[in-house]
C-alpha cells in the first residue's frame, strides 16, 4: 500500500550532471536521474533509495582532500550509499558516493534540496544524532584509532553526527562507563575493537537498560527488557564475527554507512547464568571444550596478534582432548525453522520477521523497539526438555551463524541473528582425523554436521553440568578401551529434564582444581600426558572459568545498526530499467 508520501510527493525536472543534461525524479523512496539523450539507446537510470542518502547540501561540495563549496545558486550535491562490485566477501561492499546536480534556477534547485531534506527526514527516523564512540586501542592490529579517526569520523561529520569519542585505557573501561555515567541524548553507543569489545559494550548496554527498568538480570527466570540504544560496530580486531555474520564485510567503511543511515539489525543475546547468580552475555559463541581450550591458549600468546588463534588452534588440536560432561536442552518449534535447512539468515530475512510477530505478541505495542517482549518461555508452551551425557570434543552454542573470514558460512550457517533461538552444536568425542575433517568443513561448503559424530538442534536454552566423579572415571576408562571412534560412544536420553527454574537453580559455579587432572590418550596414542578433566567456555571470546552454566536466547534484546547480510541475488532485478553496474538497486525487504 502506498503511503501519503509516496503518493503526494514526485518531483521531476531536467538537470544537469556534469556535461550531460539528466531526467531526475524524486518520488517518496526513491531519487533516479537518468540520461536524457534520445540518441543513445543505451542510456543508464541511477536510482538511490531516499533511506541510503547520506546528506544533501547546496553547491558543488567536495570531501577531499578537504571540504570545499563553490556554490553559483543553481548547484546541489547529493551523497548517498554506493555498493562496490567486489564480490570476495560474502555481503557487499559500500562505498560514498557523491553527484553534483545543476538546475536551470535557483528556485529550482530551492524546491529540489528543500523536497530531499523532507523526504529524508521521513523515512530514517534512527539515523543518529549523537554517538558515544568507544575505541579500544590494542583490538587485532591495535589499529583502531587510525581507523577511526581516517576511515569513519569523516563520514560521521560528513552526516552530521555529534560523536564523543573515548580511547578505552582498560579492559571493562566502556563497560563500567555506560553503566554508570548518564546517557541521556545519546541515540547509540558505537564499538571500535573486536568481538571481545563488542561484548563489553552489550553488557554495558544491557545493564543500563535493566538497572533503569528495575530488573534484576542475573535471574534467569526474568524477562529482560529490550535496550533503547543501538550499537554500531566498526571492526577492528581479530574474529570480528559479530560484524561478519551482520554485515558480511570486514570493512569500517562499510560498517560506519550502515550507522550513518540508521539502519537497524535486531539481535538474539543468550544469557550465560554461572556461579553464584553470575550471568555473562553472548551472541555469537559459547563454547565449550575445543573453543574454550583455543582461547584460553591463545590468551598466553596475544603479542601474536589475530594469528593467535591459528597457532593455539593447532596446539589445542594437537592436544586431541574431550571432556565429559550432560548437556540439557529445551528445543525450538521445529516447524519454525531448523539449523538443517539449508537456508540462509540474509537481509529482510522471513524467519526474524516472523519472530517478531511471534515474540512481541502478547506485548501491547506489538513488535515495536524497546517494549519488553514476553520472551520465549511465557508465550509458547516451554518445550521438550532434552538431556544427552558423554564426551564431547566440542559443545558450542550460538545465537546466529557466527561467520568470520575463517569460515565464510559460520559454525552454523543456517542460523537467524533474530528468530529468538540459538543452535547447539555437540561434537562427540571422535579420532583427530574426524574432528580436522569436522573443523576443515567450516572453511568449506560442505556441511559440517554431516558426520556421524556431530549433532545439532535449534533450541531456547541449554544448560551443562559436569559428569559426577564415577562417570567421569567410567567414561576415561571406556576411552582406554578404544571407545573413542567416529560415532563417539554416548549416552542419549530423550526424556524431560526438569523446569526452567529447576533447571537455573541446577547451575552451580565449580572451578576446576589440581584433583579434576585426570589422565587421557594423547595424540594417536603414541603417549600419553596430563590433561584437564575441565574445559573453560568461551563467552564471544571472553573466559568463563565456571563450567557449569545454564544459558537461556533472549529474542531480538538489542539492535545494532546494520541490516544483515546482503547477498548479491536478494537484489532484485531492475527490469525497466538499466542500472549502473556499481550503483544501489532496490533491496527486496
Ligand atoms: C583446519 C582449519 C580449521 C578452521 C576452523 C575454523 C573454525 C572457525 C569458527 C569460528 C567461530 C568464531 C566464533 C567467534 C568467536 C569470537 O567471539 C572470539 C573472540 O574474537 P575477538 O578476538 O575478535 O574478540 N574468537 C574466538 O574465540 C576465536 C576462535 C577461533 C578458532 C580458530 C580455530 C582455528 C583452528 C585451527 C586448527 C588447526 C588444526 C591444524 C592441525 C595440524
Ligand atoms: N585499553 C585497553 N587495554 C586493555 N584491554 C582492553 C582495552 N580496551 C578494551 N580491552 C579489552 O580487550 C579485549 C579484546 O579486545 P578486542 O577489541 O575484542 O580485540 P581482539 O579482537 O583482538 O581480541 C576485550 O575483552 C576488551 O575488554
Ligand atoms: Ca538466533
Amino acid at each position: 500500500m502506498k503511503t501519503q508520501m509516496e503518493t503526494d510527493l514526485k518531483l521531476e525536472s531536467s538537470l544537469w550532471v556534469g556535461n550531460k543534461r539528466h531526467l531526475a525524479v524524486l518520488t517518496g523512496w526513491h531519487l533516479r536521474w537518468t540520461e536524457a539523450d534520445k540518441k543513445n539507446p543505451d542510456k543508464k537510470t541511477v536510482s538511490v533509495p531516499v533511506a541510503e542518502v547520506v546528506r544533501v547540501e547546496e553547491g558543488r561540495v567536495k570531501i577531499l582532500p578537504h571540504k570545499s563549496v563553490e556554490d553559483t545558486g543553481r548547484d546541489f550535491t547529493v551523497f548517498y550509499v554506493k555498493r562496490s562490485n567486489s564480490r570476495t566477501t560474502s555481503g557487499l561492499l559500500w562505498r560514498l558516493g557523491q553527484t553534483q546536480f545543476t538546475c536551470p534556477s535557483r528556485v529550482l534547485r530551492d524546491q529540489w534540496t528543500k523536497h530531499l531534506w523532507t523526504v529524508l527526514k521521513t523515512h530514517s527516523p534512527l539515523r543518529p544524532h549523537r554517538l558515544l564512540v568507544f575505541i579500544n586501542p590494542f583490538g587485532g592490529k591495535n589499529k583502531g584509532r587510525q581507523i577511526y579517526h581516517s576511515l569513519v569520523a569523516p563520514l560521521f561529520e560528513l552526516a552530521g553526527i555529534n560523536s564523543h569519542v573515548i580511547v578505552t585505557e582498560r579492559a571493562n573501561h566502556a563497560r563500567d562507563h555506560l553503566l554508570k555515567k548518564d546517557l541521556t541524548g545519546f541515540d547509540g553507543v558505537v564499538c571500535v575493537g573486536g568481538d571481545g569489545m563488542f561484548n563489553e559494550i552489550l553488557h554495558g548496554v544491557i545493564g543500563k537498560t535493566q538497572q533503569e527498568a528495575g530488573l534484576c538480570e542475573n535471574d534467569p527466570a526474568v524477562t529482560l527488557q529490550q535496550c533503547p540504544l543501538h550499537i554500531g560496530i566498526i571492526p577492528a580486531g581479530s574474529t570480528d564475527c559479530v560484524c561478519y555474520a551482520t554485515v558480511g564485510v570486514i570493512d569500517p567503511v562499510t560498517s560506519a554507512l550502515h550507522i550513518v543511515i540508521g539502519d537497524s539489525q535486531p539481535l538474539d543475546v543468550c544469557s550465560v547464568h554461572y556461579g553464584p547468580g553470575q550471568v555473562r552475555y553472548s551472541v555469537s559463541l559459547v563454547g565449550y571444550g575445543f573453543y574454550g581450550d583455543v582461547l584460553a591458549e591463545s590468551e598466553k600468546h596475544r603479542w601474536m596478534g589475530p594469528f593467535r588463534y591459528d597457532y593455539s588452534g593447532a596446539v589445542v588440536f594437537l592436544s586431541n582432548r574431550s571432556y565429559s560432561g550432560t548437556v540439557q536442552y529445551l528445543l525450538a518449534d521445529p516447524l519454525l525453522s531448523s539449523p538443517r535447512d539449508k537456508t540462509r539468515c540474509l537481509s529482510g530475512c522471513g524467519v526474524c520477521s516472523r519472530s517478531t510477530e511471534r515474540l512481541f505478541r502478547n506485548s501491547s505495542d506489538s513488535g515495536s523497539l524497546y517494549s519488553s517482549y514476553s520472551g520465549p518461555f511465557s508465550n509458547d508452551s516451554e518445550g521438550e526438555w532434552m538431556s544427552v551425557d558423554g564426551r564431547f570434543k566440542c559443545v558450542s552454542l550460538t545465537c546466529m551463524s557466527s561467520s568470520c573470514a575463517k569460515s565464510p558460512l559460520g559454525l552454523s550457517p543456517s542460523a537467524h541473528l533474530a528468530d529468538g533461538t540459538g543452535d547447539l552444536i555437540l561434537v562427540w568425542d571422535t579420532n583427530p582425523l574426524g574432528f580436522l575433517k569436522y573443523l576443515h568443513r567450516h572453511t568449506t561448503t560442505q556441511d559440517q554436521f554431516d558426520l556421524p559424530f556431530v549433532e545439532v538442534h535449534r533450541v531456547k536454552a541449554v544448560r551443562f553440568a559436569l559428569a559426577s566423579r564415577g562417570e567421569e572415571a567410567e567414561d576415561n576408562e571406556s576411552l582406554s578401551n578404544g571407545m573413542d571412534g567416529e560415532d563417539g560412544g554416548h549416552i542419549e536420553n530423550g526424556s524431560r529434564a526438569g523446569s526452567l527454574q529447576h533447571l537455573a537453580a541446577g547451575a552451580k559455579g565449580q572451578t576446576m582444581t589440581s584433583e579434576d587432572k585426570t589422565v587421557t590418550p594423547f595424540m594417536c596414542g603414541l603417549c600419553c600426558r596430563k590433561t584437564p578433566a575441565v574445559s573453560v567456555w568461551n563467552c564471544d571470546g571472553e573466559i568463563l572459568p565456571f563450567p557449569e552454566i545454564f544459558c537461556k536466547i533472549h529474542g531480538q534484546l538489542v539492535h545494532l545498526y546494520a541490516r544483515g547480510i546482503e547477498d548479491g541475488a536478494s537484489l532484485r532485478d531492475c527490469t525497466e530499467e538499466r542500472v549502473e553496474s556499481n550503483t544501489t538497486c532496490i533491496l527486496q525487504r
